[in-house]
Parts: C-alpha cells; structure tokens; sequence
C-alpha cells in the first residue's frame, strides 16, 4: 500500500483512479497531476500500458481492481472502450464504496448505463455518467495531453437519484482540468453525438476503406489533396473503440444514417440531372451553417468579447479638392436591401452595396435561416429570396452583435415567419432597453419574451394579426423602417401612420420590389402581396455627400462631381439652403428605380452668414454639424436658434462642436438653446469626437480648412459607416490618415 493512501487529504480529489490508461484516461490523469490536484492510480489490462504510464509519470501508481486499491480511492474514472465496461463495473462492484464517486468518459452513455443496470440492478447514485467532447483520432497513454480538455465541453448525464453532494465533485472535476460541464438527458446526448461525432467517424472510414479497395487505389491516395486529408483524419482513430460505439449507439446511429442517406441521394439525383441550383443551394446552406458553427467555435475559446481598437483620423489643411467621385452604397440602405431581396420571390441583384462592417451581421442572419446569397463582387450581391415566409428556422440563434440596424429589420420580420427564434446580441445592445421595438412586435402580434424586461436577449414567437397597424410616435427612421416590414406581414392590408411626412429609404425600396404603399393623406396603406426580386443600384450616403460638397465650397478652386449621391429630402433641403447663402452647388435629381439619387456638381463660393430659426434647426437636426461648420467660415456672424430644444442626442453633438471650435480659437457663444459663430480660420488641434460618426466628419472639415494637421480620436465608427474614407480623401487630392 503505497504511503500517500493514508495522507490523501493533501490533494483537492484525494486518491483517483483511471481504469484503461489510454490516450483519454491518460490526458485526464495528467491533467489532475499536473495541477497537483490528486494522487493517481491506474489500471489497464495491458501491462505494457501501465508501465508506460509509470514510468513517464503520467500516475503516481500502478493499481489492481482490487479490495485494496478500490475501497481507498474518492473517484474512479472508467476510461475503457465503452464495451468493456460492464466488466469492469462488475470487477470492482464487491469492494464499491458508495461515497466513492464513478464516473466514465465513454463516448455513448446509453449504453453504459443499460452496462451499470445490469451489474447493480439500479444505477448505484453514486454512478455519474459524463464524456468529454475533447479528443484526437490518436489512442494509448502516451498520445495523451494534459490540457486536452481545456476550454471543452464535459457534458454529464445525471440520473433522477444521482447523489447531489457526488454530482457537484464531478462538476468541479471537469471544471478542474478546464472544461466547461453541461448537462443533457442520456437519450438527447446520444442522438446528438450520434449526428455530430459518430456518423463523421462512420463516412470517414467508410470513405477510406470504399477508395482504398476501389479501382486506381494507389493514385487515388497519391493524388489526394489537402480535402481528402481534412475528411479522412479520423479515419486514422482506433477501430476497438469505435467498433464499440457503433453497436452500443445502434439506434440514434441508423436514424441519422438514414437521413443522410436520404440527402446523399438527393445530391446524386442532382448531380444526374445536372441541376445547379439545387447543388448551389446546398453547398451554400452547409457553407453558412459551417462558417456559423466555427464563429460558435472561436467565441468558445477565444471569447466573444471583441477587441476595439481606438481608431484616430489626422487630415492636413489643403488647397482645394478636385475629381469625380461616385460613392459607395449607403450602409443603411445596403441592410434594408439585402433584407428586403431575401425575402422577395426570385433572384435580385444589388449592386454598389456596402459589404463592411455590420451590413455583414444582417447578411449572415439570412444566410443562417437559409437564403443563398452570392458575392459576385466586393460590391455586388446575387440574393435568392425566399419569400416573405419562407425563412428556415436557423440552428442557433440570430447574434445580431452590436448592429441596431440589423436588429430592427430582423425583429418583424423574424415574428413574421412560421417558427419560434432567439435573438441575442452583444456587449453595449445588452444593456439596453428596445422598449419601443418590442412593443411595435407585439402590436403585430407576435409574442416576446425577455428575461430582463424590454431587453435582449430575447424570445420570439411568431403570431401576426390580420391587419396590423401601427401608428408612430417618435420620429425615428428606424423604427419607422420596422413598422413598414411588420405592416408587410399584414394578411389583410397593413397600415402605417409615421411621424414625420414624406417617403424614406424604407417605403421606396419595398415599393421597387413591387408593394403598393398607398398615401391617403393620414397615413399609408400597405397592400398584401408578395415583394418580387429585381435588380438595384443602391445610392451613396447623403451625409457622406453633404460633406464633401461642403468641404469643396470652402476651399478656393475646388471642383467636385458627385455621380451618385442619394438625395433624400434633408439633403435636398440641405443643398438648397446652402445655395441661399452663396455656395455654387448643381443638384441633377433624377428618380433611380425609385429612389432618389442625383448627380451633385460643387466648388467654390464665398459663404454668407445666415440665421436659422427654431424650426429650422429642427429641420436640419442631422446635417447641424455641417451648418455649424458653414457658419465658421461665412463672412459675418451667424446665429442657430433652438438647439436647447432638439432631441438630446442632437443638441449633445452640437456642443461637443462647440467645446471643439473654442479649442481651434473661433469665437463662439452658446446661451439658451442659441449658438452664435463669429467667422475665421480654426487652428488645428486634437479633437475628440465622442464616437459619432457625424460629429467626427465636422471636424474634418474644420482640420482641412484650417491652419495646422488637426488629429480626431475616437473613429472607430466613422471609419465603420465610411470605409472608403481614405480613399475617397485620395482621389479628390486631400490628405487622411487613419492610425491606431
Ligand atoms: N479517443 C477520443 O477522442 C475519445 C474517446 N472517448 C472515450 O474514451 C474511452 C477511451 O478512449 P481512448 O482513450 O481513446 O482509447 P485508448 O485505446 O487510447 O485507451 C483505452 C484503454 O483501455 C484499456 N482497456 C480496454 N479494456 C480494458 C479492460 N477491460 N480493463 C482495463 N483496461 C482496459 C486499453 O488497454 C487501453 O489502454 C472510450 O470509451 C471512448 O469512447 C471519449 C472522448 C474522446
Ligand atoms: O478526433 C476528433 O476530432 C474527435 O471527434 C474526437 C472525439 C472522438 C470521440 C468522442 O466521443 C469525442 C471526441
């Protein structure tokens, strides 16, 4: 009897003993030693094993399944084929004390616990199945790896009468050795491992052996690529236990054989007839649910919490700015048209779309509920719309991140489709409450459920009345974009009634896919019927626009010509306002498939100092920055009225300009509400933008019209929505320079 048996209290799980010391048992053992945690004991009926693991310390002692041995350990670990076990159980069941906890790691545990009934007619309580879903196509001790099991899953199949203090040792022994323990019924885990682990194992050798006695074998394997490797690794694993599994998980094994077998015939049909698109939908599907299960797979070990790197914009003063330039597509209309062509009956084609940043998240959610979706180009999407409805239920839920833009289009049109669905989220849109989403939800029907009221994440189960109707009372382009897709969803006729008047993004595009939006002068109508796909070129942002043509009427000797920008009612008014005190600037508006886009041509004009009225302002709220800027460089003193009185996220942004212009030395005044801006030339300077995209394109202007290199931190946004920044700033002759 080894000396340590009497002074096991020193080790966290006392005396622990392996049985079959292979590659499995092996990492375990080792990982517990290694971490001082326990002294081990190991038996395998392979003497050469053992003394192996002696003698490359991998345990503290050899060890029979003996009185001796068995009534003096805290933990045994069963790490044999599965079907070795019963016998091992049935070995060691005399000596059994039933404080001793039993575990084992065998890789269906049906079978082993119809094993444990047979030996002790009831699963003893302190019989605690679990399996590690760690492992590696190698066997034997010496494959073994001490941090095989860190950060995996170490799933543990209970029973109802498993003793509670013994069930919490297994816990804290999987967590011990770096997994991270889930629970699961014994019927659920096998048919589950049945899908994800044993039917690969069983195509992965089935495949080697068919080719391997096939015709051309020899330049079958000579010629095999770096697909053929990838597929066939495990192959190489031991066949004992494998052979094992397979006729211990008979059942769950056949039910999904059966179902592949069902899609491989289906690909063969396709394959016959040649039919593409079937292919194409597949390959695309499995690609998606692939590159989904990966991101799972990474947030797993890597941990979800994103790095965010501060980002810093410098410009130079410049003479002029000069060239042609078309812009990129609008991030918010790239999100609305991948949304609204997904679900539109038949191909669409959208081009000049923005791929960056989040338009990816909205893109990725309906590649998950199975809409194929091609990039043709870095800016060109091919979708195939599946319906209003026609969205499949996705196999993990909807992350929508930190993108609000996708969670708004996501949300009716999520309860608008024929399944349940979660919707999670990450680090700041946890935190927040989407009180006015969810309730616009439930007014189309369906039910959502929190845990935290008003926050993600969240459950969706979908219901849609028949005549949705909402009326809106916030003037909120996004909420009013989510109200005209639930009111899609409406069997009858949906009814909107927004905020603010006019037509936005949202309405144009739904109307180009063919919905009739009706304005009856209090509201508008939406009439049922299918969105069918077509082709689109989406616009270029109309901030982005108004900036540059800003910028160009300050700088002497600029010429600019904008092919493609949107102009949307602000920017139109926007245009015509800057026209009135003086700015040379030639708006060619043209309705684009439905939407509004226009050719801008600007230079250079003295600017005149103007007032504007409370109204106005208000008007004006999203292009303030801009108007601010203006009044920096017109001849005179300007005045803004009811600045105390806009939405706070506006009036904020107007005085962290403010705070800015007094640091580059232009005279300035703000009391109730009124902001006063003496003309001059700001100094450079380093400018924080707080985050906001819009605030941050101000102050460039301000750094290209000024004395010295002005730096603006915090751009981490501004670089998201204009990614072409740099470029852009390149083409028409100004210096920009992103750092870290
Ligand atoms: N290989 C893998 O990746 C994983 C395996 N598992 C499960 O872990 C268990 C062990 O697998 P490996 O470590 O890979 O196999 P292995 O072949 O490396 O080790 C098994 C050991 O059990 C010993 N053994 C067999 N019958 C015995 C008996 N009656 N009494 C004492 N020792 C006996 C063998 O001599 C061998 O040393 C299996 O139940 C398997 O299903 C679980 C997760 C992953
Ligand atoms: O080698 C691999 O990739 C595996 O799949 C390892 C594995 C084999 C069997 C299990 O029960 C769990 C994991």
């Amino acid at each position: 009897m080894p000396a340590d048996m009497a002074s096991k209290a020193k080790k966290k799980f006392g005396n622990v003993m392996i049985i079959g010391l292979g590659m499995i048992g092996g990492s375990f053992a080792k990982a517990l030693k290694e971490r001082g945690l326990a002294t081990l004991y190991g038996a395998d009926r392979r003497d050469g094993e053992l003394a192996l693991g002696v003698s490359t310390g991998v345990i503290d002692y050899p060890a029979e399944l003996t009185a001796e041995y068995v009534t003096k350990m805290d933990i045994i670990i069963l790490a044999t084929p599965v079907r070795a076990m019963e016998s091992v159980l049935s070995e060691i069941k005399p000596y059994l004390l039933p404080t001793t906890l039993v575990t084992d790691v065998g890789s269906t545990k049906g079978s082993v616990i119809d094993s444990a009934r047979r030996v002790f007619s009831d699963v003893p309580p302190n019989f605690i199945p679990s399996h590690p879903i760690a492992g590696a196509e190698k066997s034997g001790v010496l494959a073994s790896n001490p941090l095989l099991f860190e950060k995996h899953m170490a799933i543990v199949t209970p029973l109802s009468d498993s003793n509670p203090v013994l069930l919490d040792r297994l816990h804290r022994l999987w967590r011990s050795v770096g997994a991270d323990v889930v629970s699961m019924d014994v019927e659920h885990h096998d048919h589950v491992l049945a899908s994800s682990s044993h039917l690969p194992h069983l195509l992965a050798y089935t495949l080697v052996d068919a080719l391997a006695n096939g015709d051309r074998s020899q330049d079958v394997f000579k010629f095999a690529a770096g697909g053929f490797r990838d597929f066939t690794r495990i192959a190489s694993s031991d066949p004992v236990m494998w052979r094992d599994v397979f006729m211990a998980n008979k059942d769950a094994t056949l039910a999904t054989l059966d179902h592949f077998t069902d899609r491989l015939a289906d690909m063969r049909t396709a394959i016959e007839q040649g039919d593409g698109a079937s292919m194409f939908g597949v390959f695309t599907r499995a690609k998606s649910a692939r590159d989904h299960f990966l991101r799972l797979l990474e947030q797993r070990t890597i941990g979800s919490v994103k790095e965010v790197r501060p980002m810093s914009v410098s410009v130079l003063p410049a003479s002029s700015i000069k060239g042609n330039i078309s812009l990129l597509g609008d991030k918010s209309l790239s999100h609305k048209a991948i949304t609204i062509a997904a679900l539109s009956q038949g191909v669409s084609e959208i081009k000049n779309i923005d791929l960056t940043g989040d338009v990816r998240i909205t893109m990725q959610a309906f590649r998950d509920m199975g809409v194929v979706i091609e990039e043709v180009t870095a800016d060109y999407l091919r979708v195939h719309g599946v319906g209003l409805r026609g969205l499949k239920a996705p196999i993990a839920p909807i992350n929508v991140h930190q993108s609000r833009e996708s969670l708004y289009l996501l949300l009716p049109v999520l309860a608008g489709q024929p399944f349940s669905v979660s919707v999670v989220a990450e680090d700041k849109l946890l935190n927040q409450s989407f009180g006015d989403l969810f309730s616009l939800v439930r007014q189309m029907g369906g039910r959502v459920e929190s845990e935290i009221a008003d926050c993600l994440p969240v459950n969706l189960s979908p219901d849609v009345s028949l005549d949705v109707s909402i009326e809106l009372n916030t003037g909120s382009e996004r909420l009013r974009m989510s109200a005209f897709l639930a009111a899609i969803y409406s069997p009858l006729e949906g009814r909107v009634v927004p905020f603010l008047p006019g037509l936005s993004h949202c309405e144009v595009l739904l109307r180009h896919f063919g919905v009739s939006i009706l304005d009856d002068g209090a509201g508008f109508r939406v009439l049922p019927a299918g969105l069918i796909g077509v082709d689109v070129v989406l616009s270029g942002d109309e901030y982005e626009a108004s900036w540059l043509v800003l910028l160009s009427s300050l700088l002497p000797g600029s010429e600019l010509l904008i092919e493609n920008s949107g102009l949307d009612s602000t920017s139109f008014a926007f245009m015509m306002f800057l026209r009135s005190i003086g700015a040379d600037i030639l708006m060619s508006p043209k309705n684009e498939l439905g939407l509004s886009v226009g050719e801008l041509r600007s230079g250079f004009a003295e600017l005149k100092a103007f007032s504007l009225t409370a109204e106005q302002s208000y008007q004006f709220r999203d292009v303030l920055p801009l108007l601010c800027v203006a009044a920096v460089y017109a001849s005179g003193e300007s005045r803004i009225q009811g600045i105390g009185s806009l939405p706070y996220h506006h009036e904020d942004r107007v005085l962290a300009l403010v705070d800015a212009l007094r640091q580059m030395k232009i005279t300035c005044a703000y009391e109730s509400g009124e902001l006063v801006i003496e003309g001059g030339l700001p100094k450079g300077g380093e400018l924080d933008c707080a985050g906001d995209d819009k605030l941050a394109l101000a102050m460039l202007v301000l750094g290209v019209r000024s004395q010295s290199v002005t730096k603006v931190n915090d751009c981490q946004k501004l670089l998201e929505e204009f990614s072409e920044l740099e470029s852009v700033a390149r083409q028409l002759g100004f210096h920009c320079l992103v750092a870290q």
